[in-house]
């Protein structure tokens, strides 16, 4: 049968089979528990097209639960995915419109909150493409469903990399980190013609492994074109300074902007 062809009952059956499924599958016996508010219709349904398409295999347990989304661990094709849900109840849209309104890339989207939060997702997939198309480790986005953003899971045996605010690190380690972030906001601006807009010891994660930094949570990151995007750059340089002080390292917010800016050395 048609999509919105089919009456209420069939479409509620449709969404129970949904919920069983993702139910049987689920690994994480709380996961639903505490997420009720995050599954409403619209996202269930959004989650059941992944599940058909078999993007999404199983729904894990919960890894966060931020100001604006969720994100659950899943089970990919291949490997564990992470599933950000952006909640449709989301109190803080209008600030969302702001860095939506400012991207000369949507500027077709209409001004209801479903469209703007679906509008956001996309945005984050596209920053993401760009970001790691410049060379920057961000987790590879994979696809986009509404509300859904599925990309690579950046962790192992099912638990994500610490944020670098949890990181205890050795002065060695922090100021190689500090290095790479640095190149990495040069690459993100030069290559990518982007600003994180939110950067932060709280949005980058640290592979264990080898200390790599990766950047996430880009939903907000804007273009150069944006009105605003100097004034997050200036911020962002200024609490990644603020976090890396303690690691004695000398540099200045100018001297920082400089470096991000140049575009005098590339090989
Ligand atoms: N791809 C990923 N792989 C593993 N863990 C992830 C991934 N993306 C996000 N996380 C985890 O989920 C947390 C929240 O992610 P993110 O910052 O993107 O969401 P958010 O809702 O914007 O959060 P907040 O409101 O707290 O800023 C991260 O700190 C990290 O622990």
């Amino acid at each position: 049968m048609k999509e919105g062809k089919e009456g209420l009952d069939t479409k509620v059956k449709r969404l129970d089979t949904a919920v069983d499924k993702l139910r049987i599958k689920r690994k994480d016996s709380n996961t639903l528990k505490v997420t009720e508010n995050v599954f409403d219709d619209a996202t269930l349904k959004s989650l059941y097209t992944l599940s058909n398409k078999g993007i999404v295999q199983a729904l894990g347990g919960s890894i966060s639960t931020g100001k604006e989304a969720n994100v659950f661990l899943g089970e990919g094709e291949e490997h564990d995915i992470a599933i950000k849900i952006y909640r449709i109840s989301s109190s803080t849209f209008r600030s969302m419109e702001d860095y939506i309104l400012g991207d000369p890339r949507f500027t077709n989207i209409r001004h209801n909150k479903r469209d703007i939060i679906f509008a956001w997702t996309k945005k984050e997939f596209r920053n993401l493409i760009r970001a790691n198309e410049a060379g920057i480790r961000v987790p590879v986005p994979i696809i986009t469903e509404r509300n859904i953003l599925i990309m690579e899971f950046m962790g192992e045996n099912e638990k994500p990399f610490p944020a670098l605010k949890d990181m205890r690190l050795e002065l060695e380690d922090g100021k190689q980190i500090f290095e790479t972030i640095i190149d990495d906001m040069h690459k993100l601006y030069t290559k990518a013609s982007l600003v994180h807009g939110d950067l932060s010891e709280y949005n980058i994660l640290i592979d264990t492994n080898d200390l790599t930094p990766i950047m996430i949570d880009m939903g907000q990151s804007v273009t150069l074109e944006h009105p605003r995007a100097d004034i997050f750059l200036k911020r962002d340089i200024e609490n990644i300074l603020r976090y890396f002080k303690r690691f004695k390292i000398d540099e200045t917010p100018e001297s920082v902007y400089k470096r991000i800016k140049n575009t005098g050395n590339e090989n």
